[in-house]
């Protein structure tokens, strides 16, 4: 599989994609017609801000399976249109943080102690002591707009200078807020109390614009303002007019609405009160190892066909979630499959129950995995953990989950049942040893088989020479049998063969088979997942 790596990535990440048999290329400052010209031959593509995946690119994304973002923010891809296409989007959301968080610090010393304009000032020969007096953050207020991960890290680092800090952030509990003593208020209050305002929000579009001139005017005179977010969250003309009238006193820019910042289009050419960097927050040797190993990571998975913790278009999956219900991943999507087998007609409800442990987590992925299962073998488009539930919405499958406190035969199982309009068929299957797949009944039979490969399933009555009989015709066509088991009805006194073989059966053979007295049904299934 080919990965093109569009931007400036450690080579740390590059490596690991090489050392497991990728073919990796990179290509930087490609535009968009470069990258449109070229991304039809990628089953990867990872990134960092300078790369904007449009939906043009998306449409010439023909095999592109995975985006990598490396890094947090993904307002550089066009998410609708790589999640309508099953492309999975993932990005590296706690690999930067500390870099960010970090920058922001140095940004507001840098602000406060002016230090940038006294060493430049410095090394022009001038030996200026009062100029670059600066101010004390002890007892001043910092506002923060967004408390997330690096908003909570900011409140924390200016806890320790002894400021007082307030937040603002619709989407957190008040609880966090008393966790992290950070005092929760409005946005207005926010603007009228903060002696430094810090935005570390997504750019989102309720944040886009989020911060412009009636804002501004809201704010205490003298105040100094910090972005390290989005550039597009904050208005910066508007910035440097209330710059330049003394309302702020003082500002430091990291992301700019239009990147890269060119001369023209710089509002704060010429003035001495504003620190800018060009888009340094996550530019660190440690950060950027991190990004590019973890991107790597993430596009691995997702190019095998498994679900990714960090996927941005799928329902995200808490790590204490992730650890319980990955094993089962493999369980689920070979369960679809028999499923899609052994449906007499055009599937019109699944249902999952899940026993044990899994009735007490979030399930949602894995009856995800079930219908990338059920979906693939019968569709042209590659179904996957993005667009399994949106594809089965528009072949009007009907989905369904039952979490079962009554545990069965296993104290951990899963059922899935496949409904249509000829009746109904169920398969439990359990993980042995934590690991290991293993279907433990169809219908009403009882089985222990390993659902992979080509698989013959076999009800027939219980009577003398069945096996004798398949084993004949099959042998007789050099199809080899890797394994068979024989499972019983209880109540009717029926049987059913599972017989792992080794290739595909062709038809005249099958008819051959069929045509044995005492077999009640057959079905060749291929259980091919990824
Ligand atoms: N400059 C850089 O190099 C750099 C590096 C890393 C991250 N970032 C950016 O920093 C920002 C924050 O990253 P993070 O990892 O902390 O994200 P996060 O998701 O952990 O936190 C964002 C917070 O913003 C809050 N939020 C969302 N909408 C809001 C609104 N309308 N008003 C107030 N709060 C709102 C969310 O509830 C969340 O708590 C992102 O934009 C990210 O792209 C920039
Ligand atoms: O969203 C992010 O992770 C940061 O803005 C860093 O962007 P970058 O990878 O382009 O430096």
């Amino acid at each position: 599989m080919k990965i093109l790596v569009s931007d400036d990535v450690s080579m740390k990440g590059v490596d690991l994609l090489r050392e497991n048999g990728y073919e990796v290329d990179v290509k930087k400052n490609l535009d968009e017609q470069g990258l449109i010209d070229c991304i039809g031959e990628y089953d990867g593509l990872i990134t960092r801000s300078m790369t904007h995946v449009t939906e043009k690119v998306i449409e010439a994304a023909t095999k592109l399976k995975v985006i990598g973002r490396a890094g947090v923010g993904v307002d550089s891809i066009d998410l609708k249109s790589a999640t309508a296409r099953g492309i999975v989007v993932v990005n590296t959301p706690t690999s930067n943080t500390l870099a960010a968080t970090e920058h922001t610090c140095a940004m507001i010393m840098a602000i406060t102690r002016h230090i940038p304009q006294a060493h430049n000032s410095l090394m022009a020969g001038n030996w200026d002591r009062k100029t670059f007096t600066g101010i004390q953050l002890q007892n001043k207020t910092i506002g923060i707009i967004g408390v997330g991960r690096i908003g909570s890290r900011i409140a924390k680092r200016m806890q320790a200078m002894e400021m007082k800090t307030i937040g603002y952030d619709p989407y957190i509990p008040e609880e966090r807020f008393k966790q992290l003593g950070v005092e929760q208020v409005d946005l207005d209050t926010l603007f009228k109390r903060s002696d430094y305002i810090t935005m570390h929000t997504p750019l989102t579009k309720e944040t886009r614009g989020l911060i412009g001139k009636e804002e501004i005017a809201k704010m205490k005179d003298g105040v100094r303002v910090i972005n390290v977010s989005r550039g597009a969250v904050l208005d910066i003309y508007a910035l440097a007019e209330a710059l330049k009238s003394g309302h702020v006193a003082g500002a430091a820019i990291d992301v700019f609405p239009t990147e890269p910042l060119t001369k023209d289009i710089n509002p704060f050419l010429g003035m001495d009160n504003v620190v800018i960097t060009p888009h340094l927050g996550a530019s660190t040797v440690e950060a950027q190892i991190g990004v590019s190993v973890d991107v790597a990571e993430g596009v691995m998975e997702a190019l095998k066909g498994e679900p990714v913790a960090t996927a941005v278009n799928m329902a995200p999956v808490p790590p204490n979630v992730y650890n319980v219900i990955h094993p089962y991943f493999d369980l689920m999507e070979r369960m679809g499959n028999l499923a899609v087998y052994l449906a007499d007609a055009p599937m019109k409800e699944i249902e999952v129950e899940y026993t044990g442990e899994l009735a007490d987590t979030e399930t949602r992925l894995l009856t995800t995995a079930v219908l990338k299962g059920a979906l693939n073998p019968i569709l042209q488009e590659s179904v996957n953990y993005v667009n399994a539930a949106e594809v089965a919405k528009t072949r009007h499958i009907a989905i369904k989950e039952i979490n079962s406190q009554s545990n069965g035969y296993f104290v951990n199982s899963v059922t899935v049942r496949v409904r249509t309009n000829k009746g109904e068929h169920a398969i439990v299957g359990v993980l042995f040893n934590g690991t290991e797949a293993k279907i433990v009944q169809i219908d009403e039979y009882r089985v222990d088989f390993t659902p992979e490969g080509y698989l013959l399933l076999v009800p027939h009555v219980d009577q003398p020479n069945m096996i004798g009989q398949i084993s004949t015709i099959l042998g007789q066509a050099h199809i080899n049998i890797m394994g068979m088991q024989v499972g019983r009805m209880t109540k009717s006194g029926n049987n059913i063969m599972a017989i792992a073989v080794q290739d595909d059966i062709p038809n005249d053979i099958m008819v051959k088979l069929r045509s044995i007295n005492g077999i009640l049904d057959m079905k060749l299934i291929h259980c091919d997942i990824h």
